[in-house]
């Protein structure tokens, strides 16, 4: 029905051999999910696999490492609360290697939004089929009425119908997310909880992220999305469930995993390869080179590798490519810091609190989970102890608040206000972190998002704020744009891609809209 389902993003071609003819050695950079996918993808196609990371640990920005609580209870800690969209199709396929029927990941029955004045609005029992599921949210929602919905500004509207990845960048990508929320006029209490609630989440603060990225996600998360607006969580630390059993299978296909060292530098070998150095010291050589680093990572080997970027030989059609290319990476940006902030408390959160709340228009907090309803670890403590671990989080903090007291004074508030049972708790322990790593889609930046593939052929990117020619975000780009890479790699060796899967390419109403646009664009997904 209106042609919304889960499709192929790619064509295999079923004839080509599925492993490298000859040896193949690729170098990976950066252990996050971008970089661990691309080298699984590579690896199982028989390419001898080197993945460089400088933590300690694999798994990036949603990586964990050892901890000890102050009463002795070893435990890990994490970058912070991730949400398994069921429409992260590539990203499951990739995890489907560690565990086929995914059984680490534990459904989340409501993940309601609570805002100021007791506001509540929740996404349980939505129907799956995309528009109803926003209709249905709209119909019951407390902050707004299908009246407020239809007077919304028509081209605005229309526009979250219509995604389209020509249209929609050409029209909106100019302007920031708060201009476009404020030219849609929905009354201030739903514009708050239905869509500045989601805005946030993508760590950009509304009046520097892109309206056409806005536009993007929720066409992904909402309009096109086959599967609900739903999500999954790990029923453990994502060091034991995740990236320990994805560390064996790698080492089983030959990867060699190289934590605790960074790539400081690469230029070419006398043999014409890619000679990378490490912050240890060590010399490699690969016929072929991802990098999948952060993009402060990216852009400071970029600057200390006058030759990346540059093919053996300069297209002669396109001389300045390099050039062109080395300017993008310069032209990255990571948006506002975030906090991160867990509390063991020293009694139990009420019943029927949720694992996950999103909150809005309460202060700096985004949102709360509450550990011990769905990750082991925490289970077990909170059995033992009766208490309770909570874990605040806050986006897109505003500019020059880096008082760390502050922060965590308004996150308080805040959860006194929203749980008062916390008010009387102790805390037990804590562990806070502020960090600044996530990517910035400011307006107008479009024309210069990087790609996978780069002037030269045996160079690719991968990231989550790396383009890709289907809609994604956040984890699900990560997991694609390193497929992506990898398939770049096995199609210039006439090996078979791997397949990859995307919700539709286009809203419902693009056809109507942008006729033009649609033709222009030829076949389904590939807006290249
Ligand atoms: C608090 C928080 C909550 C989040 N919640 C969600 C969520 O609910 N849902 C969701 O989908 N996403 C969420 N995300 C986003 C998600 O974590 C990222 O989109 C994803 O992990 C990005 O993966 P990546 O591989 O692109 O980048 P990264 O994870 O940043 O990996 C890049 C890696 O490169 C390494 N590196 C840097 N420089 C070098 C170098 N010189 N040499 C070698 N390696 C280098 C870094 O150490 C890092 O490990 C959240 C992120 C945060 C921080």
């Amino acid at each position: 029905m209106l042609g919304i389902s889960r499709r192929p993003a790619n064509k295999p071609d079923k004839r080509a051999p599925h492993r490298f003819p000859r040896p193949l050695d690729v170098l990976v950079v950066g252990g996050g999910i971008a970089g661990l996918s691309a080298a699984t993808v590579l690896a199982e196609r028989g390419a001898r696999v080197t993945v460089l990371e400088p933590e300690t640990y694999l798994g990036g920005r949603a990586g964990a490492w050892p901890d000890t609580l102050a009463d002795g209870t070893p435990f890990e800690m994490e970058r912070g609360f991730h949400a398994f969209f069921r429409q992260y199709y590539n990203l499951r396929a990739w995890l489907r290697r560690i565990d086929p029927e995914l059984d680490f990941l534990r459904p989340v029955a409501d993940y309601p939004l609570l805002g100021p004045d007791g506001q509540r609005e929740s996404f349980a029992g939505l129907p799956r089929l995309p528009i109803w599921n926003l209709v249905s949210l709209i119909r019951r929602s407390k902050s707004m009425t299908l009246r407020d919905a239809l007077r919304v500004d028509d081209t605005c509207g229309r526009a979250i119908m219509a995604y389209d990845p020509r249209a929609t960048y050409a029209q909106f990508d100019r302007l920031d997310a708060h201009s476009f929320l404020d030219r849609l006029g929905f009354p201030p209490r739903a514009r708050q909880m239905l869509f500045d609630v989601f805005a946030h989440s993508f760590f950009n603060p509304e009046q520097e992220f892109s309206a056409a990225e806005l536009l993007m996600m929720f066409h992904f998360y909402f309009i096109a999305n086959p599967e609900g607006i739903v999500f999954d969580l790990v029923d453990g630390p994502f060091s034991t469930k995740l990236w320990h059993p994805m560390a064996a299978v790698l080492e089983r296909h030959g990867v060699r995993l190289r934590t605790g060292e960074a790539a400081v530098h690469v230029d070419r070998g006398p043999d014409g390869r890619h000679r990378l150095t490490s912050s240890r010291g060590q010399v490699y050589s690969a016929d072929a080179l991802i990098l999948a680093a952060s993009v402060p990572g990216l852009q400071r080997l970029v600057d200390d590798s006058p030759a990346l970027g540059h093919p053996l030989a300069e297209a002669p059609e396109d001389p300045g490519a390099a050039h062109c290319w080395r300017e993008q990476v310069v032209a990255q940006s990571v948006t506002a810091r975030f906090a991160v902030w867990r509390l063991w408390l020293d009694r139990a959160c009420a019943p029927g609190r949720a694992a996950f709340v999103g909150t809005t228009g309460l202060g700096l907090v985004d949102n709360i989970s509450l550990y011990e309803l769905f990750e082991d670890e925490s289970r077990e403590w909170a059995a033992r102890t009766g208490g309770s671990v909570v874990e605040l989080h806050a986006y897109a903090l505003p500019d020059g608040l880096d008082d760390e007291a502050a922060i965590k004074a308004d996150l308080l508030r805040a959860l006194h206000d929203l749980y008062p049972e916390t008010r009387a708790a102790r805390h037990l322990d804590e562990r806070f972190l502020l960090r600044q790593d996530c990517p910035a889609f400011r307006p107008g930046s479009h024309p210069m998002r990087l790609r996978v593939d780069t002037p030269d052929p045996t160079l690719y990117l991968a990231g989550d704020f790396v383009h890709t020619p289907f809609p994604t975000a956040l984890m699900e780009r990560a997991a694609s744009s390193g497929i992506l890479a990898a398939n770049h790699v096995l199609h210039h060796h006439g090996v078979a891609e791997e397949l990859l899967c995307s919700v539709p390419p286009r809203g419902p109403l693009a056809r109507l809209i942008h006729r033009k646009a649609h033709h222009d664009a030829h076949g389904e997904g590939d807006d290249d």
